[in-house]
This record gives C-alpha cells, structure tokens and sequence, in this order.
C-alpha cells in the first residue's frame, strides 16, 4: 500500500513545545521564550539590510510570451518569484484568506478541539519546525492534507464548517492546475519535456500523479518584533510551494549576496518558491529557496502556503538530461515521504544528507 501524506509521521512522532499558546493580544512585552537572539538562529541576524539595491524576486505575468524563461531564469537565480495573471479567481483567494481568518479568531480552546497529533500531519499547532529551535515562534499554524472536514467540523458546528469545506476544495484544485503548469513552463527553459519525466504528465486533466498540502499561517500583532520570528528560516521539502499573503509583508527570502529580502505583497498575486524536490530533480539548477517569516507591531499577518510534490512512492532523482555527460548526478533518488523524514530529524541538512559523494577529486 502506497503511503499517502497524512501517514507521513506515523511512527516518527514530533515532539514539538507544548502549545500553551500565550495570549498572543494581551501581552505588552515579549516573553523571553519568545525573544531571540544570534544563538537561536545562526541566520536571525545574517546579513542585516545590505546597501539597499532595490533587487527583489521577479513579478512575472503569466501571459507573457516569454513567461517560461523568466520563470526558468527566476527559479536559477532566486528560488522564488512571483505571479500575476496566474488564472485564479480572486474572489477565491478572498474566500481563502476569509477562512483563515476566521479560524484563527476562534477561541484557543475551540482550536485546539483540532489540535495536530504528533504522528499527525492535520490540524492546529505550532509549526513543525519548531521542535529544532530553543525559542517559540511568533505565530499559530493549521495544516490540512487530505479532507479537512473532521477537523473542520470540530472547529465550526452547524453547517459553516461545508462551505469552508467547499472553499479549501475549490482552492486546492485551482493550485494543482498552476503548479503543474509552473513545473512543465519552468522545466521546459531547461529543455526538459514530459518525455524526460516517467512519472508526470503535463495533461492537467490528470493530477492524480501530485499531492499537495495546505498550510495557513497566522502571525499576530508582536509588542516588539524586531526581537521576534514568526517563522524561522527554512526551505520547503516541495517541488513547488505557491504562497498567497495577505496586504501585510513578512515574508523574507535569503540570497548569499544579498542576504534577507522583504517579498512585497502584490495585490492579487501569489509567490512561488522552489522547494527541495525540485531542487534534487534540475540536478541543483534551481535553487530551494532559505526563507522565512517576520512580524509586525501594528498589523498582523496571513498567508496560505499550498505545498506541492509527487505522490508518496515516486521517486525523484535528477533528470538524466541534466547532469553533464562527465559528472554523476549530485543527489541519490527519493521519494517525497523520505524526504519528509529526513527532514524531520535533520531539518535544513537534509539536502546535504541525500547528495552523492564526490568519487574522486
Ligand atoms: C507536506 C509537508 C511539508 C511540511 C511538512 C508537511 C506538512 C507541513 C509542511 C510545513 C509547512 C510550514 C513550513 C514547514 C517547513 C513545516 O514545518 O511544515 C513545511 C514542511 C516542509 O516543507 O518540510
Ligand atoms: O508566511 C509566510 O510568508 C511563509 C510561510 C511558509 O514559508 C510556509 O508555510 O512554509
Ligand atoms: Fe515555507
């Protein structure tokens, strides 16, 4: 039996910090478990503000004629960019954000009702990443892989929790039609074509190949954020992750050169970001983006992240066509599910874990 996501963690429980989430509103001053410093994060403070150069991720209009270049060029040199005229509705990406919002309103008691187990991958918590680093974050997360309508009903009795249902639905089909299509526009600037690939196929009326999960983020109000991380520097173990934010910025992505940049919320847009699987398959060509997320003192903040990649017993290893007839391919083959677990015990080495040893020098 193939494994499916939701099993991912079964037998590999994440002990995560208790969630006795603090009062998030009614603090003045930011509780010590909450402030940090160099010591938590080796990147906390790397390469603060450089001489502003005004470079940030590309905003790429998917009609234009030249898309699939600029996309190939953005995933090269960035990891991340992102996109307008991408097809989705904005009504729906209204619908999501609306959701979000009211889920995190409720009250914590009702939210942790849904609260993720440590085998889970659904439900209410801190971020999984969390259990890597000595301080808390500064935000709630609520994870959906699979149907959320157990959890949903948990949360919203009578019949709100259907629409809501409808809506992640909805959501979900539209973000698996644009990420397939970002992958073939992506792949195909490097010459790369379905015929390279056994385990994919660029008829979108066929996704049964791909799975996703949904990630809703909340980073609330902070009395002193300049202290705070909302969520610590990281990449996605996806092929593809595409980020809606709302109106207020926080998300940062990190270039050696330049060190962390402020993606700018673009109305109606939405942020792509390569992520560790895709990396592994262009053989290194594209770069899984390090980013992360800050907060704010008079605004809060969401985001819904759609995190994307093959299904569970696919294995992925880099395309023949890109590993240069002298060289061998710089990772081994692996599937998504242990991916996920090598990144649950070895978080950001995992990449580095599954790359080949040099042969000979
Ligand atoms: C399918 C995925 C991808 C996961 C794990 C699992 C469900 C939740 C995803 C995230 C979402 C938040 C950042 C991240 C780093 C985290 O802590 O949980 C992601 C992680 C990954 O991309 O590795
Ligand atoms: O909130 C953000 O902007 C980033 C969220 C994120 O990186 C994630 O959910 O994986
Ligand atoms: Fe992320």
């Amino acid at each position: 039996m193939p494994t499916m996501l939701t099993d991912v963690f079964r037998g590999h429980p994440i002990h995560l910090p208790h969630s006795h989430q603090p009062d998030f509103t009614s603090l003045r001053e930011l509780p010590d478990s909450y402030t940090w410093t160099l010591k938590d994060d080796l990147l906390f403070a790397a390469a603060p503000s450089p001489p502003a150069t005004g470079e940030n991720i590309p905003l790429i209009d998917l009609n234009h004629p030249d898309a699939a270049n600029q996309i190939g060029c953005a995933c090269r040199t960035w990891g991340a960019f992102q996109i307008a005229n991408h097809g989705v509705p904005l009504e729906l990406l209204q619908g999501i954000e609306f959701l979000t919002g009211s889920l995190f309103r409720l009250p914590v008691q009702r939210k942790l009702k849904a609260a993720r187990s440590e085998t889970g991958v659904s439900g209410y918590g801190v971020a999984r990443i969390s259990s890597f680093f000595n301080k808390q974050m500064w935000s709630e997360g609520f994870t959906i892989a699979g149907s959320p309508l157990n959890d949903f009903r948990k949360l919203w009795p009578k019949q709100l929790h259907l629409n809501y249902c409808d809506i992640v639905e909805e959501y979900e089909e539209q973000m698996q039609k644009l990420a397939s299509k970002l992958m073939w526009l992506a792949l195909n600037s490097l010459g790369v074509t379905e015929d390279d690939i056994k385990w994919a196929s660029v008829d979108d009326s066929d996704l049964n190949w791909a799975q996703s999960a949904l990630q809703l983020n909340h980073y609330p109000v902070c009395p002193q954020p300049d202290r705070a991380m909302g969520l610590a520097a990281h990449t996605d173990s996806t092929l593809l992750t595409i980020l809606y934010q709302n109106n207020t910025a926080g998300l940062q992505v990190f270039r050696d050169d330049l060190g962390w940049i402020t993606v700018p919320p673009i109305p109606g847009s939405l942020v792509v970001n390569v992520g560790d699987l895709f990396h592994i398959l262009t053989n290194g060509l594209f770069k899984s983006v390090l980013h992360r997320a800050r907060v704010n003192q008079t605004r809060s903040r969401l985001s819904v992240a759609f995190l994307w990649g093959p299904q569970s017993d696919t294995k992925i290893s880099p395309v023949p066509k890109l590993v240069s007839p002298v060289g061998s391919p710089l990772y081994r083959s692996v599937t998504w599910t242990e991916y996920l677990r090598t990144k649950a015990v070895h978080f950001n080495k995992a990449l580095s874990m599954i790359r080949n040893h040099k042969e000979e020098e």
